[in-house]
C-alpha cells in the first residue's frame, strides 16, 4: 500500500512540511504506545496482532464439512459483515457470498427466494450473540430452512463469543463454531474468524490476506515518513484539525466500493467521540465524479478527498468510432479512460485547493487486500491516539439499541418512553 500526501500541502485546508515535522515527533509516541498495546494484546490493540495470530488451519477446519457450497449467506451487521464483505466484492468466486445485515423485510424476501438453501451455508456472526437485527434475521432464515426441507443444523456455521444466545445456539444443536478474536471491536476483525470464514468458504488464500495483513505490521515504524499507514492517519488528523471534518473516501475500482463501507464504519464508530471526528463519505470513481465532485470541489472548504486505486486491473478496449468527437476515445480502452478520470478528478482537486490524499496498492489480490485493511485500522488507531479518543469503543450506539428493544416489549427502558416524547410538527 503506498500513500501520497502531497496534494493535502498548502491546500485549504492544508498541511505544510514543518506540520509533519512537527507531528511526526507525536507519531513517534502514538507508535510506542501501540506498540506497547500490541505487545501486551491489549483491547483494540490485539486488533493489530490479528495478522500473526489469526489461525487459517481453524478457520479451513471449520468450513471444510460443508465441502464446495453453491453460495454462502452470512448473516450479520457492522463489523460482523463488512470485512467479509469487502473481501468477497473484491475477489472473484464459484460460490456466490449474500449478506444479510439490514431487517429490510422486502430484500430479506427477495434473497431467500433466491437461494437454493440446500447449497447454501449459512454463516451467522455475532460477536455480542445478542444483536437484533443479525439473531431476527437468523429466526426467518431458520425457519425458511425449515420449509425448504433444509436440516438447518448441517448447514448453519457460527462464529460468536463465549456467551449470548449464539453460542447457547450452537452448544445446543453442536453447530460448527469459530470463536471471536479476544479483544478486538467488530470493526477491526477483518483479518480475523469474522471476516475469514466466507473467504475460506469461497475458496480464497486466507494464508494470502494474512501475509498482507503482516506485510501492514511489518511496515510499522515510529516515523509517518516510513509508514504508509501512519502517514494517511497523521494526515487526516492534521487536516480535521483544521477543519477537514468530512473524508470523502473514494475508490476508483467498482471492486473496492464494499471496501469504502467497511472504511466508513471503522472511521466514524472509532473516531466518533466527544464531539470530534472525521465524516466518512462514500463515493465511487468515476461515477460519483457526475455527482458529488461538485460539492467536493466548491463547496465548503471542510473536506478532504481520499482517492484509492489498484494501479494494474484487467481492461476492455473502445472500440473505434466515427462518431462526431469522439475519435479520441475510439482505440483507447475503458481502463485508460479511468485512469484519465482519476488523474484529472485529483488534479481538479488541487487546482481548488481541495486537499486529497491518494491510496494505491498494485492490484486487488488476496494480499493487497489484506494489507489495505490492515492499513486503514493502523491508521485509525494512529489517529484516535493523536485525537486522544476511546477508538476501540462505540458508547453512543446503545440508546437505539435500547429504545428499540423497549419499544418491542424486550424490556423496561427509558429510551423508549423517551420516542414517545417525539416533537411533532408535520406538514402534510
Ligand atoms: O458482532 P455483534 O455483537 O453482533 O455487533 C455487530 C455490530 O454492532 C456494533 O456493536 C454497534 O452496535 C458494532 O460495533 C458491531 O460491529
Amino acid at each position: 500500500m503506498d500513500v501520497d500526501i502531497g496534494n493535502a500541502l498548502e491546500t485549504r485546508p492544508g498541511l505544510t512540511e514543518e506540520t509533519l515535522d512537527r507531528l511526526d515527533d507525536r507519531v513517534a509516541d502514538a507508535h510506542d504506545r501501540i506498540a506497547r498495546g500490541m505487545a501486551d494484546d491489549e483491547f483494540g490493540y490485539a486488533s493489530l496482532n490479528l495478522p500473526e495470530t489469526a489461525d487459517p488451519a481453524a478457520i479451513r477446519a471449520a468450513v471444510e464439512p460443508f465441502g464446495e457450497p453453491e453460495a454462502v449467506l452470512t448473516v450479520g451487521i457492522g463489523g460482523s459483515a463488512l470485512g467479509a464483505a469487502t473481501l468477497a466484492d473484491a475477489l472473484e468466486s464459484d460460490v456466490d457470498a449474500h449478506f444479510l445485515d439490514n431487517v429490510d423485510p422486502d430484500a430479506v424476501d427477495a434473497l431467500l427466494a433466491d437461494l437454493s438453501l440446500a447449497d447454501t451455508v449459512v454463516n451467522v456472526v455475532s460477536r455480542s450473540g445478542t444483536t437484533a437485527e443479525t439473531l431476527a434475521n437468523f429466526l426467518v432464515v431458520r425457519d425458511a430452512m425449515d420449509d425448504a426441507g433444509v436440516d438447518w443444523t448441517e448447514r448453519t456455521l457460527v462464529t460468536t463469543g463465549e456467551e449470548g444466545n449464539l453460542r447457547q445456539l450452537a452448544e445446543t444443536h453442536d453447530l460448527p463454531a469459530l470463536d471471536v478474536p479476544e479483544g478486538v471491536p467488530g470493526r477491526f476483525s477483518a483479518l480475523s474468524t469474522v471476516g475469514l470464514a466466507v473467504t475460506a468458504l469461497q475458496g480464497h488464500d486466507v494464508e494470502a490476506v494474512l501475509a498482507g495483513g503482516r506485510d501492514g505490521m511489518d511496515a510499522l515504524s515510529g516515523s509517518l515518513y516510513e509508514s504508509p499507514a501512519y502517514a494517511y492517519g497523521a494526515t487526516t488528523y492534521a487536516l480535521a484539525e483544521r477543519g477537514a471534518l468530512t473524508n470523502a473516501f473514494m475508490p476508483y475500482s467498482e471492486s473496492l466500493e464494499t471496501f469504502a463501507e467497511w472504511f466508513a464504519q471503522l472511521w466514524a464508530e472509532s473516531l466518533g467521540k466527544d464531539g470530534l471526528g472525521q465524516t466518512p463519505a462514500r463515493a465511487l470513481g468515476a461515477t460519483d465524479q457526475h455527482s458529488q465532485l461538485q460539492l467536493y470541489r466548491a463547496g465548503p472548504a471542510d473536506k478532504l478527498v481520499t482517492l484509492v486505486r489498484p494501479t494494474e486491473r484487467a481492461d476492455a478496449p473502445i472500440p473505434e468510432t466515427d462518431l462526431e468527437g469522439l475519435s479520441y476515445l475510439g482505440g483507447s480502452s475503458l481502463g485508460d479512460l479511468l485512469d484519465a478520470e482519476f488523474a484529472a478528478t485529483e488534479a481538479s482537486l488541487a487546482a481548488a485547493d481541495v486537499p486529497n490524499v491518494r491510496v494505491e496498492i498494485d492490484r486487488v489480490d488476496e494480499r493487497a487486500l489484506g494489507e489495505l485493511l490492515f492499513g486503514m485500522e493502523a491508521a485509525c488507531v494512529l489517529y484516535g491516539e493523536l485525537a486522544s479518543v476511546s477508538t476501540f469503543t462505540q458508547p453512543a450506539v446503545e440508546w437505539g439499541k435500547k429504545a428499540a428493544r423497549g419499544l418491542l416489549g424486550g424490556g423496561d427502558f427509558p429510551e423508549a418512553e423517551a420516542v414517545a416524547d417525539k416533537r411533532e410538527f408535520r406538514i402534510d
